[in-house]
């Protein structure tokens, strides 16, 4: 139980309700076990009317007020049990609710390396199925207990009060039933695991299948799709079996110790009654109903047992996440306004993950309104720059200095405000063109929308989409072009008009001349801002205030397009394979 203890802030939170909900049940449980004392009541008049031992006027009054109690004390017991499953499991939805919000804040707040060392169907997993595991705790679990718990003190105390012994024989087959239920409910569980886990590997797969399906049709290898993902299927159904074979036996041992309880208090309480130690036939029918009434809640001990061993599991998964503090933390409260005057002092960054040495020794210096372009071969270390800038993580050697600030003595909000990024891999939400361009700034006009999409130069392409800017994106929306992709996403960062404007290599998918006329617009949006273009072309460069040229994390040239077209080196060989290209 020491997992679930995270869980107590939100009982306390709750604390009202749930302990409205407790009395209710105890109020429930206690109208539910008047209706076998007045059957048992009832009968008891019928046998003495029968054997003409009360006249039948009284017969008759007594049997009237029995049925009239009865029928009253159901309608209550039935209305408080509604109220207290709309009480108590409603609180749990309320947990739940809570719970996940506390797990997804804290993915917000957690770093890139967070993302890189867990997959993402665990982090799925630890919101969906681990938290409502844990409101089986928070709900039913407390409900059946707290049920349970009341049925048996009301009952028992009633029961022991009218006949001993025939309680002792009653109560007997009890913990063999609330043990067959905790074993078969614990097999269940294991087994619905396994079935669960093979559901995802098949959604997973099929997920797979439909994302690469023209890569499978243009391969033709739909028969080998089709052969592993039936294997994978019957795998599937043979656990799915498996599980089927244990479920079925819960039920019938319910019956049957059900049985075994009705036959013991049918034939104790019948010898009892021969023997008169018993006076009321009633009271074998009454306990007839007690056995039946307490063999749920009973069955239940199991049952819950086993919720709550699984909800410690799942609680202790969530917590080691929530345990986990950011590795980039925001240092300081204090609002800075930034400049964008940038300074790479020396630095070298190691990816901690892959111990890959990314940038070795960088300086440079840029002022607020610079462009500077970085170019290099492939794995150069180019958008780890970039990366650095904007704190997806921190460096270890060097420092990095905006506006004469090192930038983890900046507060980290202000510092991601200020910086206009657009990534090597256009990520467009599944949601409208206009939301995706406004993702940039939340309150923005139309007009503006418009002027940051006719500055990406994309606007033309989105006029003649049916619904315009109103047109859906990703699954049931359209497909955009690789380079309408990059383009909407450089309108997201102008938009934001930010101090730092980082392009990473997001004209790749342009031609030649709509990168031209594009990076046109961007001189003119970005007139004294800082900018950084990382770049695998000299037409993204030329017009750079400086430029620097990286190879194995190193820089191995910098200065102007001017300076560099005239030495030996990447970016001539680059100029002249671009020129001639282009010529031909
Ligand atoms: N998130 C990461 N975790 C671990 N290693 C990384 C990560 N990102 C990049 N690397 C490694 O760091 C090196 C530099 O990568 P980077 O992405 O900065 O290169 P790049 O010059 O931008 O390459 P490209 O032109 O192909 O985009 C590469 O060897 C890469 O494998």
């Amino acid at each position: 139980m020491k997992e679930l203890k995270h869980i107590n802030k939100y009982f306390y939170k709750y604390r009202y309700r749930l302990l409205f909900g407790v009395l209710i049940t105890i109020f429930a449980k206690i109208f539910a076990v008047f209706t076998p004392r007045l059957i048992g009541k009832s009968i008891t008049t019928i046998s003495k009317g029968f054997n003409n031992e009360i006249s039948n006027d009284v017969f008759k009054q007594e049997l009237t007020t029995h049925i009239i109690y009865l029928i009253g004390a159901a309608i209550i017991a039935g209305f408080f049990t509604f109220l207290m499953r709309q009480t108590i499991i409603n609180v749990s939805r309320h947990i739940e609710y809570d719970l996940k919000n506390e797990v997804y804040q804290q993915y917000q707040r957690l770093s890139l390396n967070f993302y890189k060392s867990n997959r993402t169907g665990d982090l799925m997993n630890r919101i969906s199925e681990d938290v409502t595991k844990v409101r089986m705790y928070t709900g039913p679990a407390i409900m059946y207990t707290v049920n349970m718990v009341t049925l048996f003190v009301v009952a028992l105390i009633y029961m022991i009060s009218v006949a001993p012994k025939l309680t002792l024989y009653t109560m007997l087959p009890l913990p063999f039933l609330s043990f067959i239920i905790y074993k078969l409910s614990k097999i269940i569980n294991k087994r619905s695991t396994i079935v669960q886990q093979y559901l995802s590997k098949l959604s997973s797969y099929t997920q797979e299948s439909f994302s690469g399906i023209s890569i499978i049709k243009s391969y033709g290898i739909e028969n080998e799709n089709n052969l592993a993902f039936n294997a994978l299927s019957e795998e599937s159904k043979q656990k799915q079996i498996d599980l089927t074979k244990v479920q079925a036996l819960f039920f019938p041992s319910m019956i049957l110790l059900i049985g075994i309880s009705n036959i013991l208090v049918a034939y104790v309480g019948g010898m009892q009654y021969i023997n008169g130690e018993i006076k009321d036939i009633g009271t074998i029918a009454e306990f007839l109903f007690y056995v039946n009434m307490l063999t749920w809640p009973v069955a239940t001990v199991g049952w819950v047992t086993n919720l709550v061993q699984q909800a410690e599991a799942s609680q202790k998964r969530i917590n080691e996440f929530l345990k986990q503090e950011p590795e980039i933390k925001n240092n300081t409260l204090e609002h800075t306004k930034i400049e964008g005057n940038i300074d790479f002092n020396n630095v070298t960054f190691i990816y901690p993950d892959t111990n890959i040495k990314a940038l070795n020794q960088i300086s440079f210096t840029l002022k607020k309104g610079e462009t500077l372009a970085v170019l290099g071969k492939t794995g150069s270390g180019k958008s780890t720059v970039l990366d650095l800038i904007g704190r997806l993580y921190d460096v270890q050697e060097g420092n990095i200095t905006i506006d004469g600030k090192t930038i983890d003595q900046l507060n980290l909000n202000d510092l991601r405000d200020s910086i206009g990024y657009v990534p090597q891999d256009a990520f467009l939400f599944s949601d409208t063109i206009e939301n995706n361009i406004m993702f940039g700034k939340e309150d923005a006009t139309e007009a503006e929308v418009i002027e940051a999409a006719k500055n990406a130069y994309v606007h033309k392409n989105i006029k003649k989409f049916t619904n315009g800017y109103k047109t859906k994106l990703g699954e049931r929306g359209i497909t955009l072009s690789g380079g309408q992709k990059q383009r909407i996403s450089i309108a997201r960062a102008l938009i934001k008009a930010p101090e730092i404007m980082l392009f990473d290599d997001c004209l790749s998918a342009v031609d030649t001349e709509t990168e031209e006329k594009i990076l046109n617009n961007l001189r003119k949006a970005s007139q004294g801002k800082t900018t950084i273009i990382v770049s695998h072309r000299v037409s993204s460069a030329k017009h750079a205030d400086k430029i620097i040229v990286l190879d194995e994390g190193k820089i191995v040239q910098s200065g102007t397009h001017e300076n560099l077209i005239n030495v030996d080196g990447y970016y001539q060989e680059l100029y002249l394979k671009q020129l001639s290209s282009k010529e031909l």
